[in-house]
């Protein structure tokens, strides 16, 4: 053979190497969205089969085919402490199971949204049962909070951290030997792993016979795949193997099935019974708006936005990409009079602790945070919460989103998104579990004009789709989007990378760009730059293009490079179809905010309806708050207008007479509910219902001043 002959067959056979393995990549891809959706399939099905014969599989894992709602022995017990130590009067969605299971000593996976009620699942079982509760949470300030609201309740809860005195300490330990003196003992997980002199004193506890459960609170972070791996999270499978016979409780707000099944494992709880409550939040309006690649432009707009919608102090947060974005972005806000502080992983404990507390006591209105403003947020009235840059992923998302309306009331999510910002994402996630797939996948979320924002997060959790109510901005706007066939363009983008690659140079997203754009220019097409990045990425999406990463000393640079499919695309294989929004200019998104407005209001008008023909006078959980409900409904609004006026009233005479004479009619007709009588068969309200009447006689007050 020739040497020429040689080198072209050689030529050749690379060639086809480099198609194989691009085939290879796609079908490993494809091979790895089959395993999960077989795995979901597996999980819903079994779901089914336990639903249509409740008597089979008794005690099977996942499911929960007994009758958990009871009637139990001690059911008396538990209503009693939920309404005189809880100050609850009726049990939310699942509550009552769960209390149930695991006082019948089962193992119990827990998956229920933020503010849903998932402490009271291991607190009042802590109570009911004899001994000490060990509850394992991943942050100390989380403990505080938890231990602070228990001890002001008269229970006995203490801590276990790196904070606690050496008398604290010793007191503990007594309390574990004797298994008195405490109730409910918080823990971080690192006592559990690290802490051999603690974990020696737990078994004298159990060998006691005075353990009496484990409750595992922010459960995801036992699983690599969940969006906050905690390495220590890890070690918690010895509870279950040294405890064998205490009942374990796994607490988290969202877990994807493959999260749950990791997480099962990990914490040997294969028989466990599974509580999944819905991942909707109906009290939030998601909306995603186009970032201006102008920065100052960026701030104008959410600085309008939360003067414009929140205009009394009404908390939010604000989520950015890096800690000096934090900062400039607080600066920024402050320049256009919001009370904005920022809170990052670089400031020191103290720092942080002091702007959490003044947001927490709204002497601040907005925290402009990194990730680092995380779990152990448990303000309920948070109203907005703005990502001015992507999360990285779906589940990060819809648990930095979930921070906004715990308390019930009606909220709002925004997210910011630009298409550069996602070479900024991915290249810092690049080299994790998935840390692509999960990244593409908050993507597509945002490049979607036109599919519901909700029902992207009842797929992602493999949940059935619900009805969104017209709260996302896709379902309450969305008619001015075309889908345009742009198959041109693309083939002329992915020439583009071709040739630079074929030179063996690289390219960035923003310089193919340019790229495109200058070749506009020669050709007269008249894509907008906007529409220009959307188009990277929608191929990135689409496997045409996928992003490549170089390391530097001082960064990781993503560039984008053929994918798969690209030859599909230039053989014309492929269409291509990006879909483009005509109103893009801020007229458009005044006119939409209040189509918005009136959108979400006529859903409120609905559910005010329903909930006040079937609440008979108690206090309804409705997207609007007990004491919003009570004012509107003394009114009674007969049409979204009337609803408006209402609602804009409470804004400006919040707590003006009139609303006031309302709250106090509606505290003083209040009927009892049948719960609520104590031992001795007199009537008692429960704590909350005195909390309004507290606050309304403290307003009064200092209103006749
Ligand atoms: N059945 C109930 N009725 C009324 N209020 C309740 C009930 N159960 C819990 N709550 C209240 O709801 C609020 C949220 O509860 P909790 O902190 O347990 O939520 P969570 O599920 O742990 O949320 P997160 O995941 O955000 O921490 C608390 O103020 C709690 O007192």
């Amino acid at each position: 053979m020739e040497t020429e002959e040689i080198i072209q067959e050689l030529g050749n056979v690379e060639t086809e190497l480099r198609h194989v393995q691009d085939q290879i990549k796609v079908l490993l891809e494809r091979q790895e969205e089959l395993y999960d959706r077989q795995s979901e399939l597996k999980a819903v099905l079994e779901a089914c089969t336990a639903n249509e014969n409740p008597d089979k599989d008794e005690d099977g894992p996942h499911s929960s085919p007994e009758n958990w709602s009871g009637p139990f022995d001690w059911d008396s017990k538990a209503d009693h402490l939920k309404f005189h130590v809880f100050g609850i009067s009726a049990y939310r969605a699942n509550q009552r199971e769960i209390i149930n299971a695991v006082m019948s000593g089962r193992d119990v996976l827990v998956i229920m949204a933020a503010g849903g009620g998932k402490s009271l699942c291991y607190q009042l079982p802590a109570i009911l049962r004899d001994g000490i509760a060990l509850v394992v949470s991943p942050l100390i300030s989380l403990i505080q909070d938890q231990v602070m609201g228990l001890k002001a309740l008269d229970i006995p809860a203490s801590m276990l951290t790196s904070t606690t005195s050496k008398e604290e300490e010793k007191f503990i330990y007594k309390a574990l030997e004797k298994g008195e003196g405490v109730k409910i003992l918080y823990v971080t997980p690192e006592k559990i792993s690290k802490s051999k002199r603690f974990m020696s004193k737990l078994e004298k506890c159990h060998h006691g016979g005075h353990l009496s459960l484990i409750a595992i609170d922010e459960a995801h972070c036992c699983s690599q795949w969940g969006h906050d791996f905690r390495p220590d999270y890890k070690n918690l499978g010895i509870l279950k193997i040294q405890f064998p016979n205490v009942p374990m409780l796994a607490l988290t707000a969202t877990a994807t099935q493959k999260v749950q099944y990791d997480l099962m494992e990990m914490l040997h709880i294969p028989k466990c019974v599974k509580f999944v409550s819905t991942v909707n939040r109906p009290n939030l309006f998601y909306m995603v708006r186009e970032k201006s690649s102008v920065a100052k432009v960026v701030i104008n707009e959410i600085a309008e936005f939360i003067r414009e919608s929140y205009p009394n102090n009404e908390s939010g947060i604000v989520y950015c990409f890096s800690r000096k974005e934090c900062e400039q972005v607080a600066a920024e806000l402050r320049d256009r009079g919001i009370l904005a502080d920022y809170y990052h992983a670089d400031m020191d404990v103290n720092a942080r602790e002091k702007v959490h507390m003044r947001w927490s006591k709204n002497k601040l209105q907005v925290i402009v945070g990194t990730v680092a403003f995380g779990m152990g947020i448990n303000k309920p009235d948070v109203r907005f919460v703005i990502h001015h840059s992507l999360s990285k992923s779906m589940e990060t998302y819809y648990q930095e989103s979930g921070r906004a309306g715990r308390d019930g009331a009606a909220s709002e999510c925004v997210l910011f998104f630009r298409p550069a910002d996602v070479p900024r994402q991915s290249s810092m996630v690049f080299y994790e579990n998935s840390g692509l797939q999960n990244l593409y996948g908050i993507v597509r979320y945002c490049q979607s004009r036109r599919q519901c924002r909700r029902s992207a997060f009842f797929r992602h959790f493999s949940e059935p789709l619900q009805d969104c109510n017209g709260m996302c901005d896709n379902c309450a706007f969305s008619s001015d989007i075309t889908e345009v066939d742009v198959s041109g363009y693309a083939k002329i983008m992915v020439s583009l990378v071709q040739d630079v690659q074929e030179n063996d140079q690289r390219l960035t997203m923003l310089q193919l760009v340019d790229k495109m754009k200058n070749k506009h220019k020669e050709t007269g097409a008249d894509l907008k730059r906007e529409a220009i990045e959307q188009l990277v990425i929608q191929l990135i999406l689409e496997s045409v293009l996928k992003e490549e990463f170089q390391h530097t000393a001082y960064a990781t640079n993503a560039y984008v490079k053929l994918g798969p499919l690209a030859k599909h695309v230039l053989q014309e294989r492929k269409t291509v179809k990006l879909e483009i929004s005509n109103k893009q200019n801020k007229a458009g998104y005044k006119s939409a905010k209040r189509s918005l407005t009136l959108s979400g209001l006529e859903f409120k008008l609905d559910k005010l309806r329903k909930e006040l023909s079937s609440n008979h006078g108690g206090l309804p959980h409705s997207i609007l708050s007990a004491q919003q409900m009570s004012i509107i409904s003394a009114q009674k609004p007969n049409s979204a207008e009337e609803l408006e006026k209402i609602i804009g009233k409470l804004k400006t005479e919040r707590y003006g007479s009139r609303i006031l004479e309302e709250i106090k009619k509606f505290v003083d007709t209040d009927e009892p509910d049948d719960n609520m009588l104590n031992d001795e068969g007199s009537t008692k309200k429960p704590r909350k219902r005195q909390k309004i009447k507290k606050d309304f006689v403290v307003i009064e007050s200092s209103e006749d001043e």
